[in-house]
């Protein structure tokens, strides 16, 4: 009963609504008494032979009266109750989700994507259960059943009302019992089901990779494994169900079995009416279902109990990137002026980075190169405020980042990372994600900068062609171009190419350069590259080794030195000219 302290707050918020609800199961209820009463009376009076026509009619009309009020009457609890249930389902996802949004990248590595979804969806669904399914259960039983009972015990016989009923407590403890069972081999089911299909989902995404490598019988062995799995927690399922449904008609039966024997011995007995008989029957029926509601209560309310606290656990993280109420508001203009200490990774005992100090002068281009790993992403990360938590400073125009409100910060920055993520959405609503009222010359400018006008042009349908998981599929080269018009149609005063030219050929890659000097003199760009030619033009090159800076200077600076940029070069330099010689041949 705990998660009706717990959901109070929404209960106290929406006490008119729900006031509706239960007056309409109220209503509901008194009202069924009437008919069974009614055809009882009817059953003496053919049985007496004294019916009489006229009462026949008023006895009809009666019992359509009742119908049509009983209509109107679970309109009333059903608009209320389940629409009240529909309400905070919506009211928790709307808060979950804005949650989500403004969690850092910390709370995502900890969490992982399908879980996060599945108490977005699982979750909140069995939170619903209780706000509409659960109090209906619970106000049912309390109301259906106490007013059946009333009318069985004062319109009929009470000796019989007691000892009819002596089965049915048998019925909530089943459904009780039965129902945890049933619940707990339903869930093993689901997440059964739900690795069946994550399965699924990574065999279809790295097919290639599968075919590739040869795997594709050890593959299909893996997925018949979980079939298997699947099919043998859904029969538990499946024979759970086979024994609760034989036992509840048992019980029932035995409740009509000694109905009819007791009752026909106080018929014959001239203690009641066969009319009562007839009308104790249906009360019985009715029984049935505030019987199951007790036992099913316990069951909704323990699933949503278990559910709200898992939300609620989510909704107290604390993201560790606050965004400062009273930080500046302006958008960040100037030199940009790294002066990292330390950084680790959240719940790494490693430092990522190290006295990254460095700066760029506003209109200057700085160059991030070094072996994989060695860190040059996460100096990049630290900027876009993914994590928080390093020792030092990072300025952008004087002000340290962390004082700006996310909302300055962030549109300042245009970030495009090697992997690109595409809406299923036109190439048009795709490169202006960032600004949806731009204009389609403006998106042609950013499409021109990035080198793609012309492939666009030979779409089928242009800047309308359906891109993502629907639309046709870019190659790797088309998708970074794609996102670095993204970037450019916001005309950022930083703009950050996160090893964002990898897919594009040599001279695509010299062109958009080009273009993105000519276009952003006053603005500021880092590059990190592992193709030494991204940024052999910056003006100063960053070598980043083990989450250092090992060497710094521009391109002629570190040729004479002779280090790791150095000897990088000329074997890309090598590389180059013997693919270009081989192409020649
Ligand atoms: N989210 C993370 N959590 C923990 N460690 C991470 C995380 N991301 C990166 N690292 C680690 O930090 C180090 C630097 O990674 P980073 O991605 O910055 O390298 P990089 O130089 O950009 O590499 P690449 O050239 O392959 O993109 C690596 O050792 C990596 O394993």
């Amino acid at each position: 009963m705990s998660i009706f302290v717990k959901l109070s707050w929404y209960f106290k918020q929406e006490w008119k609504t729900y006031m509706v609800g239960v007056c309409g199961l109220i209503l509901t209820a008194l009202l069924a008494i009437i008919p069974p009463r009614i055809i009882g009376v009817l059953v003496d009076a053919i049985h007496s032979g004294k019916l009489a026509a006229n009462n026949l009619v008023i006895l009809l009309i009666v019992l359509a009266v009742v119908a049509i009020a009983q209509y109107g009457s679970r309109y009333m609890w059903r608009t209320a109750i389940w629409g009240e249930a529909a309400k905070l389902e919506k009211v928790l996802r709307n808060r979950l989700f804005w949650h989500y949004t403004q969690m850092d990248q910390a709370f995502f590595q900890k969490y992982r994507t399908g879980d996060l979804m599945a108490h977005a969806t699982n979750d909140l669904s069995a939170i619903q259960r209780v706000a509409g399914g659960g109090i209906l259960q619970f106000a049912d039983s309390m109301i259906t059943g106490g007013t059946t009972l009333i009318a069985m015990v004062s319109l009929i016989d009470w000796r019989l009302t007691i000892i009819a009923i002596v089965p049915f407590p048998l019925l909530a403890v089943m459904a009780r019992y039965m129902g945890s069972k049933i619940h707990i081999a339903f869930r093993d089911s689901q997440a059964a089901f739900s690795r069946l299909n994550n399965k699924a989902e990574e065999s279809i995404t790295g097919i290639k990779v599968i075919k590739g490598l040869g795997q594709q019988k050890e593959d299909m062995a893996d997925f018949d494994n979980q079939v298997a799995q699947t099919i043998n927690i859904n029969r538990r399922v499946n024979r759970l169900d086979s024994l609760f449904d034989p036992m509840t008609t048992m019980i029932i039966s035995l409740s009509y079995v000694i109905t009819i024997v007791y009752g026909g011995y106080l018929v014959t007995t001239g203690q009641i009416t066969i009319g009562s008989l007839v009308s104790f029957v249906s009360y019985l029926a009715m029984m049935i279902w505030p019987m199951f509601a007790v036992g099913m209560l316990f069951n909704t309310l323990e699933r949503g109990n278990a559910s709200y606290d898992r939300v609620m656990d989510l909704l107290k993280q604390q993201s560790k990137v606050i965004d400062d109420p009273d930080g500046a508001n302006q958008s960040p203009k100037g030199e940009i002026k790294y002066d990292v200490q330390q950084f680790a990774y959240p719940g790494d005992d490693r430092l990522a980075l190290q006295q990254i100090n460095f700066e760029v002068p506003a209109g200057k281009t700085v160059g991030l190169v070094g072996k994989v790993g060695s860190g040059k992403s996460t100096i990049l990360r630290l900027i876009l405020r993914q994590f928080d938590n390093y020792k030092g400073s990072i300025k952008f125009g004087g002000i340290d980042i962390r004082h700006y409100k996310m909302d300055a910060l962030i549109p300042a920055i245009g970030y495009v990372p090697q992997d690109t993520f595409l809406f299923s959405d036109s190439i048009r609503e795709n490169i202006r994600f960032a600004r949806p009222q731009a204009s389609q010359k403006q998106v042609e400018l950013a499409a021109q900068k990035s080198d793609l006008f012309d492939q666009i042009k030979g779409m089928p349908d242009g800047y309308d062609t359906a891109v993502g998981e629907e639309g046709i599929s870019l190659s790797g080269g088309q998708r970074q171009r794609l996102a670095i018009a993204r970037a450019l149609l916001i005309n950022p005063e930083l703009l950050i190419l996160d090893d964002a030219l990898s897919a594009v050929d040599a001279e695509t890659e010299t062109q958009i350069l080009d273009n993105l000097r000519s276009e952003r003199k006053e603005k500021t760009t880092i590059i990190s590259a592992h193709r030494l030619s991204s940024v052999m033009n910056a003006d100063e090159i960053l070598v980043i080794n083990d989450g250092r800076i090992a060497e710094r200077g521009t391109h002629d600076e570190l040729m004479t030195l002779g280090g790791w940029y150095h000897d990088m070069f000329e074997r890309q330099e090598l590389e180059t000219k013997v693919k270009g010689g081989q192409n020649n041949g």
